[in-house]
């Protein structure tokens, strides 16, 4: 049988339904007049014969579902397979940024209507868009347009599409998806669309960080652990099933500021191809908000919270700026606010909404998914933050070792062994310096490096290491003399008298 041709369905459709119209409106006129049970017989009829002129069957796939308005899997997974077998067919397109951003993805326009073939039956795939409730002159983008697919086949086809196709479209549209999919850096902080008067949960950027567990400069023993520890995580969903625990590991990374926290969670990302989800924690007003942004993020991410000590007055022991314990008065007297403000809790992120974010029952949302904490402070986090089990593994970052500083100086200088080589070393265990403090002394002035520009960073890198080395001995005479016993001092300076 000859089906309708793609490009008319759609018409045949809006002809159709128009004239099914004018004849339920003459019927509505006309029922007044005719006896009931002639009225539903008639009505059945016209139900038939609209059947019989119209045996397509439609399925539509909006993009948003749910209260939430979570971005719809399915329509998530036909984007990505329309957009692979669509686009010779389809006379109009989109086109999008590709994941190495220097290549274009075309995709589906809206309204356009393509063919697909499967199993000897032919179906038609439409995309539209339902027109923005505010339809006032805007010079930015409607947002709250709504945007769908429409799957159109016979009716003999039904068992087939919903069964063994519309399997074969999730299954490879998934696949492509996330051979194709550029990864993103998730933020909650600008989550206020100004111009839209809305709140987005999330915010993202295409995630493009160049970080990798090869230029990351640190021991390489601990290096092959991460990567060993990772590469463990990824592959075992089968374990997390049989054991019952949900799929997720936690990361402590603590060491002093510039020595590659935030790198090795870029590193991490890239290395295991996961998207970032960057949790500002002051940002989040309240634990229910917290969980809402929870149940959005998507598996295969890294959640972050940077600097933990310092990002939420986490059960009002800890606030920003370094100091530490609350008297009792003082946490009184935020309780006695809070209770005046309408509840205890409901004004701020507590420990307790954050350890139900790490392993609660929320937790098990989405799996396959890493949370990461940062602190230059380890000593001053709550223990139940971070004990095994909730933070799995803890990692120091620390000073420049002589290791690190061979990657750095491969990665900036490209040399692997020199002369100086020797020099450094020494006063690397000499003195304490940061992995950025060394790679900010081994960036050559041109891009064309000769042996005189490595022998000018090293130089460099070795000053730089000779005044922190004094400084430091200064530093600790300083505190040794600080030190003292009071007593003691007093004999000298008698003794000095006599
Ligand atoms: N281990 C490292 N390997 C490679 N580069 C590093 C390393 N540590 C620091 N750097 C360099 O120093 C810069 C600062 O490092 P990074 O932001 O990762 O430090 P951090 O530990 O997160 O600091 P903070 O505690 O202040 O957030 C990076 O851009 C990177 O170039
Ligand atoms: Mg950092």
């Amino acid at each position: 049988m000859v089906v309708a041709p793609p490009q008319t369905a759609g018409e045949m459709w809006a002809g159709l339904s128009s004239a099914l119209a004018g004849i339920m409106f003459m019927w509505m006129a006309a029922q007044r007049f005719i006896p009931m049970e002639l009225y539903d017989h008639a009505q059945k009829w016209t139900g038939k014969l609209a059947n019989r002129l119209w045996p397509y069957v439609h399925i539509s796939f909006p993009e948003f579902t749910g209260e939430r308005m979570k971005r719809s899997e399915a329509y998530v997974a036909i984007e990505a397979y329309l957009a692979a077998t669509s686009t010779d067919h389809a006379r109009r397109l989109k086109a999008e940024v590709g994941k190495d951003s220097s290549s274009l993805v075309l995709s589906m326009d809206e309204h356009e209507e393509v063919t697909d073939v499967f199993g000897g039956a032919t179906v038609w795939w439409s995309s539209g868009a339902t027109a923005p409730r505010n339809q006032g002159f805007s010079l930015y983008p409607a947002r709250d347009e709504k945007r769908y697919y429409v799957l159109t086949f016979h009716r003999r086809h039904r068992k087939m599409v919903n069964g063994a196709y519309l399997a074969h479209v999730m299954e490879k549209g998934n696949a492509i998806r996330v051979q194709k999919r550029q990864r993103k850096l998730f933020t909650n902080r600008s989550h206020h669309d100004w111009y839209d008067n809305k709140e987005y949960l999330w915010s993202h950027v295409v995630f493009d960080h160049p970080a990798t567990f090869e230029t990351l400069a640190l021991d390489p023993e601990v290096k092959r652990d991460i990567m060993q520890d990772l590469s463990t995580f990824q592959e075992s969903k089968e374990y997390y099933a049989k054991v019952g625990k949900p799929w997720k590991r936690g990361y402590l990374l603590y060491g002093p500021p510039g020595t590659g926290k935030s790198t090795m969670i870029a590193a991490m990302a890239n290395f295991l191809d996961y998207d970032v989800y960057d949790l500002e924690l002051t940002a989040v007003k309240n634990n229910s908000k917290l969980r809402k942004l929870l149940v959005e993020i998507t598996p295969k991410s890294i959640v972050v919270i940077e600097d933990i000590d310092c990002s939420a007055d986490l059960t009002g022991k800890r606030k920003p700026g370094g100091r530490d314990e609350k008297t009792s008065e003082e946490t009184e007297i935020e309780k006695a606010k809070a209770a005046a403000a309408g509840g205890n809790e409901e004004g701020k992120v507590t420990l307790s909404g954050l350890l139900n974010f790490i392993d609660g029952i929320w937790s098990a949302c989405g799996g396959e998914r890493i949370i990461v904490f940062t602190t230059n402070y380890v000593d001053k986090l709550d223990p139940a933050l971070i004990r095994r089990g909730r933070m799995d593994k803890h990692i120091e970052l620390s000073y420049c070792t002589f290791e690190a500083f061979k990657v750095l100086a491969r990665n900036y200088l490209g040399v692997d062994s020199h002369p100086l080589f020797p020099a450094v070393h020494q006063l690397l265990i000499e003195a304490k310096i940061t992995p950025a403090d060394v790679a900010e002394n081994l960036i050559p002035k041109t891009r064309s490096i000769q042996a005189e520009d490595v022998r000018a960073c090293l130089e460099n890198l070795l000053e730089a290491l000779e005044e922190t080395k004094k400084k430091q001995e200064e530093e600790t005479a300083t505190a040794a003399a600080a030190a003292k016993p009071p007593l003691e001092k007093e004999k000298k300076e008698g003794d000095g008298r006599e």
